[in-house]
C-alpha cells in the first residue's frame, strides 16, 4: 500500500515513521509520502487560505492550491482520496478493514475552517473520495485524524502485526468491546487475577472472556449490541 498525506504541518505526521508503522515502512509493506501543501503556492506569503464567501469566522483553504497539490500527488494512479472533517461519515473498524484492501490512500489534511468544498466535488469525478470523521469532537485540523486512521489501517495489512490473530480478536472486529486483560503478578495491591484465567480450561476461559466482553459492551456501548446481526449471539451469549 502507498499512502500520501498533504498537509501544512508535515512534522505532525512524523509519528508515522516510528515503531510498528515505521517498521512496516522499512519492511516495504507500506510506502509513505508526506507533502507540504505550501510547496504548491506561488506567492511570497505562501497563502493557503482566504476569507469565507458569505462571511463568518475564520478562513477557508483555497481550492487552487489544493488542486495543484492533489493533481501532483495523485498523478494518474488510482487512489482513494480521504478528507478528514468533523462533518464526515464515521470512521470505524469496518472503514479501516475496507481501506486495508486499497492500493493507494491519499489524505488531504485541512486546517482553519476546512477546505473549499469544490476540492472534494472536483475530485469526486476522478475516483472515490471519502469525507470522514474520527469522532464526535472538534479538532484543530485533519493531521491527528490521519494519524489515527493510518494506524488503524496499516495494522491490518498482512505482515505488519507479529501475531495476525490479534487483528481478528480486536475490539469491534467481532462487534463487541474487548474484555479485561491480565498478566503477572497473580496478586497485585490485593487484587487477584481471576482464577479461571489460570485454570488451563480453555473452554471455560473462552466463555469467561466472551461474558466479560458482552458485559462491558452492554454497559459501555449498548449501541454495538443493538447493531449485531441476529445470528451473532449464540444461546450461551443470550443466557448471559
Ligand atoms: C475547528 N474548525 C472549525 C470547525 C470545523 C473544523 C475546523 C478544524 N478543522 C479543520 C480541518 C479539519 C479536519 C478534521 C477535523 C476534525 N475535528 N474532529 C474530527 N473528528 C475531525 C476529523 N476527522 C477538524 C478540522
Amino acid at each position: 500500500m502507498r499512502i500520501d498525506v498533504v498537509t501544512i504541518f508535515p512534522g505532525y505526521l512524523a509519528p508515522l515513521r516510528e515503531a510498528l508503522l515505521g517498521r512496516a515502512i522499512e519492511a516495504g509493506l507500506v510506502e509513505l509520502g508526506v507533502h507540504d501543501l505550501r510547496d504548491w503556492t506561488h506567492d511570497v506569503h505562501q497563502a493557503v487560505d482566504d476569507s469565507p464567501y458569505g462571511g463568518g469566522p475564520g478562513m477557508v483553504m483555497r481550492p487552487q492550491v489544493w488542486g495543484e497539490a492533489l493533481d501532483a500527488v495523485l498523478g494518474e494512479e488510482p487512489a482513494r482520496l480521504v478528507v478528514p472533517t468533523p462533518a464526515g461519515r464515521p470512521f470505524t473498524q469496518a472503514t479501516a478493514q475496507a481501506w486495508a484492501a486499497e492500493e493507494r490512500l491519499v489524505f488531504a489534511c485541512g486546517r482553519y475552517e476546512g477546505i473549499d468544498q469544490r476540492v472534494v466535488d472536483a475530485y469526486a469525478d476522478r475516483g472515490p473520495v471519502d469525507e470522514v470523521s474520527i469522532g464526535d469532537y472538534v479538532l484543530v485540523g485533519g493531521e491527528v485524524a490521519v494519524l489515527v486512521m493510518v494506524e488503524a489501517v496499516v495494522r491490518l495489512l498482512p505482515g505488519v502485526l507479529g501475531n495476525p490473530v490479534s487483528a481478528q480478536e480486536d475490539s469491534f472486529s467481532d462487534g463487541l468491546l474487548e474484555g479485561p486483560a491480565y498478566t503477572r503478578p497473580v496478586s497485585w495491591r490485593g487484587l487477584d487475577v481471576p482464577d479461571v484465567l489460570r485454570s488451563g480450561n480453555h473452554a471455560a476461559i473462552a466463555r469467561w472472556r466472551r461474558d466479560r466482553a458482552l458485559e462491558r459492551t452492554a454497559a459501555r456501548r449498548p449501541d454495538l449490541l443493538d447493531a449485531l446481526p441476529p445470528d451473532a449471539l449464540d444461546r450461551a451469549d443470550r443466557a448471559f
